[in-house]
């Protein structure tokens, strides 16, 4: 699933990590040596290995030795620094770096000043030796640039990169609008100072990247199963969407997925339009031992639905799942068909079904149809034989609407819960 989208995705990480690398080691070659800082604070305390001792011992794994304040800040990624933050005492590696003076160490773009640099000018020579360690260099100076929150990168470097990825999520579907914004998320996460919300996988370039990417595709989520929980019964779902998409499989998953959930649910065929309808959705409700309601072609849906409630309010039925024609929007009958609906039933819920597949075409096909007839969320199906994600990325962005499930497959329990974090992981993995 996604699996070209992932593969651009990781490209992108990877390159921008390379260059958040380079400038990483020129800082390093610039500033104080390694845990000099620490050291020189410890070593007015005690002996100089009991010093050494208790900063490894506070260090976090491959991060080399920072005083508690930056770890913490970058412990869990939820905050980036203030400017003032950013001043605090962050120890540095770096061959030379004990014979820079603190005036010297102006910096410019991605490097904080350290106001702590004198004393840590100051510091051991056998010290800085001990710390002057080439392996995990890099590594540090992205842990304390991550946990300063400062920018980290070149800004025209960046925008290389920003353009090439532009270029993979246009290439992978993803909505225009939905690409800028999400290029937009990734430059803020890396230059400027945001506030985190999701854990850090401690990756700069990943978790800018995830952040971005969740904010756009997390839009209007909501716990469908509360509401379900919640709402009176019988909860009245509306099904919308195009032929030929899954629609149908997808009523017929979804009546699966709730009796997972303990409730019951009766089939509804509002596609009086299609011939062969009634057979399809009644070959379903067969399949899954489901109550089916339906009327003869020609007829009106609203009549249909407003059966299938009566039966489940009759039967203690929980949910009443209805098709629709899947005649295009353009069409005016149909949307008369919806609107009708919307205002003789009431439906709990619309829900627009789409397939993933279908890329742009289906985010398109979302925003129309939210405008002809508000959706409360939609159905992704056929995600398992998307490799490009465009559609799943941009229809909550787009519509304001949350994606509630994604198909992967042509059984009933092909459907899943649509989670936007751990698609987002998903994709950075
Ligand atoms: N691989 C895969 N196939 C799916 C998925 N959902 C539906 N399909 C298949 O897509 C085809 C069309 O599904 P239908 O449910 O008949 O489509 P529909 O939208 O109801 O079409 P109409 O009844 O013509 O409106 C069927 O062969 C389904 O098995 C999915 O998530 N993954």
């Amino acid at each position: 699933m996604f699996d070209g989208l992932k593969e651009k995705l990781g490209r992108f990480s990877k390159d921008v990590e390379e260059d958040v690398d380079e400038e990483a080691v020129e800082e390093a070659e610039a500033e104080p040596t390694d845990a000099e800082a620490p050291q020189a604070a410890a070593a007015d305390a005690g002996p100089q290995e009991e010093a050494a001792a208790e900063s490894t011992a506070d260090a976090e794994p491959g991060t080399d030795t920072k005083p508690a304040a930056a770890t913490a800040e970058s412990e869990g990624g939820t905050e980036t620094a203030t400017e003032e933050q950013a001043g605090e005492p962050v120890a540095e590696s770096g061959p030379g770096a004990e014979s820079v003076p603190a005036e010297a160490e102006s910096v410019e773009a991605s490097t904080s000043v350290e106001p702590d640099a004198e004393s840590a000018a100051q510091a051991d020579e056998e010290s800085a030796e001990d710390a002057d360690e080439d392996d995990d260099r890099g590594l540090a100076e992205k842990a304390k640039l991550f946990a300063t929150g400062k920018t980290v990168i070149d800004e025209d470097d960046l925008q290389k990169h920003l353009d090439d990825l532009e270029l993979a999520l246009l290439q992978s579907d993803v909505e225009m609008g939905v690409a800028q914004e999400i290029l937009d998320g990734v430059e803020q996460n890396l230059t400027g100072q945001t506030r985190r919300r999701l854990s850090s996988t401690g990756n700069l370039v990943r978790d800018a990247l995830r952040e971005a990417l969740y904010d756009v595709i997390s839009v209007g989520q909501f716990d469908f199963e509360e509401r379900i929980a919640q709402a009176d019964k019988p909860v009245v779902i509306i099904f919308t969407g195009v032929n030929g998409v899954g629609k149908t499989t997808s009523i017929a998953k979804l009546s699966h997925y709730l009796d997972q959930c303990g409730y019951s649910s009766v089939l509804a065929n509002g596609d009086t339009y299609r011939a062969g309808a009634n057979e399809q959705l009644q070959k379903h409700a067969e399949n899954l031992d489901r109550k089916f309601i339906s009327h003869e072609q020609g007829s009106d849906p609203t009549a249909v639905i407003y059966d299938a409630v009566e039966y489940a309010e009759a039967n203690g039925v929980d949910v009443v799942l209805g098709d629709t024609a899947g005649r295009l929007h353009t069409n005016e009958g149909l949307m008369d068909q919806l609107e009708k609906i919307d205002r003789v039933i009431g439906p709990d819920m619309t829900l627009f079904v789409d397939e993933a597949v279908a890329g742009q075409d289906a985010v398109n096909r979302a925003r129309e149809f939210d405008e002809a007839a508000e959706i409360d969320g939609s159905i992704l199906t056929k995600a398992d034989a998307d490799p490009q994600g465009g559609a799943a990325i941009s229809i909550a962005y787009v519509t304001g609407k949350p994606i509630l499930f994604l198909g992967t497959g042509q059984d009933y329990p092909d459907l899943e819960r649509f989670d936007p974090e751990a698609i987002v992981d998903q994709l950075l993995a």
